[in-house]
């Protein structure tokens, strides 16, 4: 067992769904990315029919992994989207998303963003600064339109997650406290070209437990019951994403249990339920395939040097993230303690620590958990083309965005004459 439903051996080879991801590597090359069309399916099904009947919308966070065929896919099965830039709303948009299921989050939308998302009549603008808000009320007047917001307030409630992705602390950038956002609402009539629909948070992710969930609604409850008693009238509450998936030895609620605890938190209210899920959509749904280059022995350590690298998966660089890695042919040379590293010239360039396992040169690996915020953070960096990325459905092997080529890296570069 991998421990991952759809990553699976038979026979000591790793499979995705039906196929062996030898095959994957032998077709189009390493490194690559592999996706489950299965699991990420799995996933967004898990999340809708926990909600029952309540009202609600499912709003994938693009920036977890933004690959156009991975958001059609969950456009076909009903979600909306939360986007960070015009870029992602451009995303959304050829994927065949729809505008209107869209909210836009972010602390620095721009006047040329704002403008093309209100061309597009998205949902909701999840407006972080009252700067903002005085910026789309402007914007939204020169086209002559309204401007549907809903404030990102800052419950200040600890994620107890890593901080570089703890979000609704007060020392964060991210959000509107409480009791300012309850000061705007009551001047809406300074904002003539906003509807103010709806309330936002959104407190950090990859959280492994439900109570700074319970805790957050709780604080959201009181600020919409305060709104309501002034007869204003708040149409959605969005309860933004971060629920955690498990990378190593991690125990996390499932989708299942995060949203009925979401439900059981809000039953008293009549509002409409937003999520903004990324990660437990596609996380574990996708894998890093890589072949090992060179094995070296020095009398400190031992290293798998394999052909991905921090340029392709930074979570490891960044946040000193574990990613579970495994062979896809198990059992092949002795067992040792490996670092696994890329190419990439920095000591920070590693994919994982200590890890005991047998290998040959040649062999593949699978970095597990990479299909979320992993193909979105990729970079050039050592002019390192991306990697492919490819989603596999029972037995078919689709190509879901090609390799990138040397002449794609400089094809926006100029020599001066
Ligand atoms: C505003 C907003 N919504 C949703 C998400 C998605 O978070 P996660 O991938 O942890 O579910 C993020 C990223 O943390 C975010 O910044
Ligand atoms: N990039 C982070 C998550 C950031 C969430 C952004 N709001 C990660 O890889 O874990």
């Amino acid at each position: 067992m991998s421990g991952f439903p759809e990553f699976i051996y038979y026979d000591d080879e790793l499979f995705v769904e039906s196929v062996p991801l030898k095959q994957i590597a032998e077709k189009f090359g390493t490194p690559c990315y592999v996706y489950s069309r299965s699991a990420l399916t799995k996933a967004y099904q898990e999340f809708d029919t926990a909600f029952v009947n309540r009202d609600h919308l499912i709003c994938f966070a693009v920036k977890a992994n933004s690959n156009i065929a991975i958001l059609n896919l969950f456009a076909q099965l009903g979600s909306g989207f939360d986007i960070v830039s015009g870029g992602e709303l451009q995303r959304v948009l050829k994927a065949g998303g729809d505008p209107g299921k869209t909210v836009f989050s972010g602390v620095g939308k721009s006047i040329y963003e704002m403008r093309m998302a209100l061309e597009e009549n998205i949902l909701c603008f999840n407006v972080e600064s009252e700067a903002e808000l005085i910026a789309l009320n402007k914007i939204a007047k020169d086209m002559d339109k309204l401007a549907p917001v809903s404030l990102r307030i800052n419950p200040d409630v600890d994620a107890k997650t890593h901080p570089y992705i703890s979000t609704g602390l007060k020392e964060n950038k991210f959000g509107i406290p409480a009791r300012e956002a309850e000061r705007i609402y009551k001047s809406a009539h300074l904002y003539p070209n906003i509807r103010f629909i709806g309330l936002d948070c959104h407190i950090g992710s990859q959280l492994t437990e439900l109570e700074p969930f319970t805790q957050t609604s709780k604080k959201m409850l009181h600020l919409l019951d305060s709104l309501q008693a002034q007869n204003l009238e708040i149409e959605h509450l969005d309860l933004g994403g971060g629920l955690g998936i498990r990378y190593n030895e991690e125990i996390l609620p499932s989708i299942s249990d995060y949203v009925s605890a979401l439900c059981i938190n809000t039953h008293q209210i009549k509002q409409r339920l937003l999520i903004e899920p990324g990660r437990s959509l596609v996380g574990n749904a996708g894998i890093l395939l890589t072949r090992i280059e060179y094995l070296k022995h020095t009398p400190a350590r031992n290293f798998a040097i394999v052909d991905a690298a921090m340029n392709d998966l930074m979570r490891p660089a960044l946040y000193d993230a574990y990613h579970e890695i495994l062979p896809v042919h198990k059992n092949s040379g002795e067992i040792k303690d490996y670092q696994i590293v890329g190419p990439v010239c920095e000591t920070g360039d590693f994919l994982g620590h200590d890890r005991r396992i047998g290998l040959i040169n040649g062999d593949l690996l699978a970095i597990m958990s990479a299909g979320a915020y992993g193909m979105s953070m990729s970079s050039n960096y050592n002019s390192r083309p991306r990697a492919a990325e490819i989603m596999v459905d029972k037995d078919t092997i689709h190509i879901i965005r090609q390799r990138e080529t040397i002449d794609q890296l400089f094809s926006n570069e100029k020599i001066l004459s």
